[in-house]
């Protein structure tokens, strides 16, 4: 008997463990439970096998909830990180001394902790670590949306994590006639391209609340991914991992009505042409009201990432003005993405040069373009 464990019974908590509840339905070999803190949740999914405030589809009788985490995780064999970037280290603080050895990890949340810059899978090893656990730790990531899930819809994602055997046991774990997942060893760009993108998203909603037609959502895109790559790279990943489904196959659906960050953005902007005199909270308040959600991922990751880049002084016009606007209130939806694609025009080629992709290659940690200049000057 293999049991699995999906911790977080919001959205996508909710459709990873109705993806495997539906897959075992009639396997008597795989159980599947999930856990919420909220008792109320938990009383609904086990009686009337519903989950309404994330989803409308009935969920399958196989699928058990518990408001208790020890019970969740008791002798589970894969454990399913299902809540938001910012709550998992006291998540898994709270696992360490609960969880099974052994218990395979797959993290699927998109996000970098504030105040450490830490990956998913960073945080989770530090915090299991301190009891000495031997938890393999994989991170899942690329295109998917919950209620594309729900549907039954075609879903590609990609798994990223250190051991290929684990990863192939995964990727079998969750394969069906419409859900694919490729394996990757480079987790670290599994885990950038997920908590990445959701920072582009916001600006590509921004762009579309302040009608700048819709070329320049082509034009977005790629810029965007130049961006995510040189960060991305920076923080030890494959580039490669970011032209995939964890990059900019994420990037491109987070770039679309059916992304919360996407959406956030949209509305930020609509907030902002109404009343541009409220103060920078106001604003916020009022978008997350107006949307009635609660997990934006990207708006988190754009302060430690922010900071980040500010420390190495890296180059990275989207993430530096996305930032002063929504952190700063320092200039308006408009004024920051002229002021982005100003800033860009310093990129004057379309790709790089093979001198520079051989520098990069051979002095991974250094580039020639600077946020201040090489000098601490702005450059433009
Ligand atoms: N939704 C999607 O389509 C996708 C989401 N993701 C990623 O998955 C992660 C989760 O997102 P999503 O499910 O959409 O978010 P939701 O806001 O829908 O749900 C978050 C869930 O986490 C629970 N939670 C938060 N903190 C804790 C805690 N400390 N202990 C226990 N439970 C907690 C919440 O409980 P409560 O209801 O009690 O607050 C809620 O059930 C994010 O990182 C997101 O980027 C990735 C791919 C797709
Ligand atoms: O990560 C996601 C899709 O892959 C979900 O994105 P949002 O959190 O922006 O809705």
């Amino acid at each position: 008997m293999k049991k699995i464990a999906v911790l977080g019974a919001g959205s996508y908590g909710t459709a990873t463990a109705y993806h495997l509840a539906k897959k075992y339905e009639n396997d008597a070999n795989y159980s599947i439970c999930i856990y919420a803190r909220d008792k109320k949740i938990v009383e609904e999914i086990n009686r009337d096998h519903t989950n309404k405030k994330y989803t409308q589809t009935p969920l399958p009788h196989n699928l058990v909830a518990h408001d208790n985490l020890q019970q969740a995780v008791d002798k589970a064999d894969y454990t399913i990180m299902g809540v938001p970037a910012q709550s998992m280290r006291s998540v898994a603080k709270e696992l360490a001394p609960i969880i099974r050895h052994k218990t395979i990890i797959i993290n699927l949340a998109k996000g970098l902790e504030v105040g450490s810059f830490k990956r998913m899978s960073q945080i989770i090893s530090e915090e299991l670590q301190a009891v000495k656990h031997l938890c393999s730790i994989t991170s899942l990531g690329g295109p998917a949306f919950s209620k594309d899930i729900f549907a039954h819809h075609p879903i590609g994602v990609a798994l990223g994590g250190k051991n290929n055997k684990i990863l192939h046991e995964i990727r079998l774990l969750f394969d069906t006639e419409t859900f694919d997942v490729k394996i990757t060893k480079d987790v670290i760009g599994v885990e950038l391209g997920g908590a990445l993108k959701n920072v582009f998203g916001i600006m590509a909603g921004i762009m579309s609340g302040t009608d700048m037609g819709s070329s320049i959502n082509g034009d977005y895109l790629t810029r965007s991914i130049v961006d995510m790559k040189a960060i991305a790279s920076f923080m030890g990943a494959r580039r490669a991992t970011l032209d995939g489904r964890a990059g900019l196959g994420d990037l491109a659906i987070t770039c679309t009505e059916g992304s919360r960050n996407f959406r956030f953005g949209r509305e930020f902007a609509k907030q902002h042409q109404k009343n541009s005199s409220l103060p920078i909270d106001e604003l916020l308040q009022n978008t997350l009201e107006a949307l009635n959600i609660k997990t934006v991922e990207g708006f988190y990751t754009l302060d430690p990432l922010y900071q980040l880049c500010e420390s190495i002084n890296m180059f990275v016009p989207i993430v530096n003005n996305l930032y002063k606007m929504l952190y700063k209130n320092d200039c308006s939806p408009e004024e920051a993405v002229h002021r982005y694609r100003i800033r860009d025009k310093i990129r004057s080629r379309e790709a790089r040069l093979t001198i520079s992709r051989v520098l990069s290659f051979l002095f991974p940690r250094i580039w020639y373009r600077r946020e201040r200049g090489f000098f601490g000057v702005k450059n433009l």
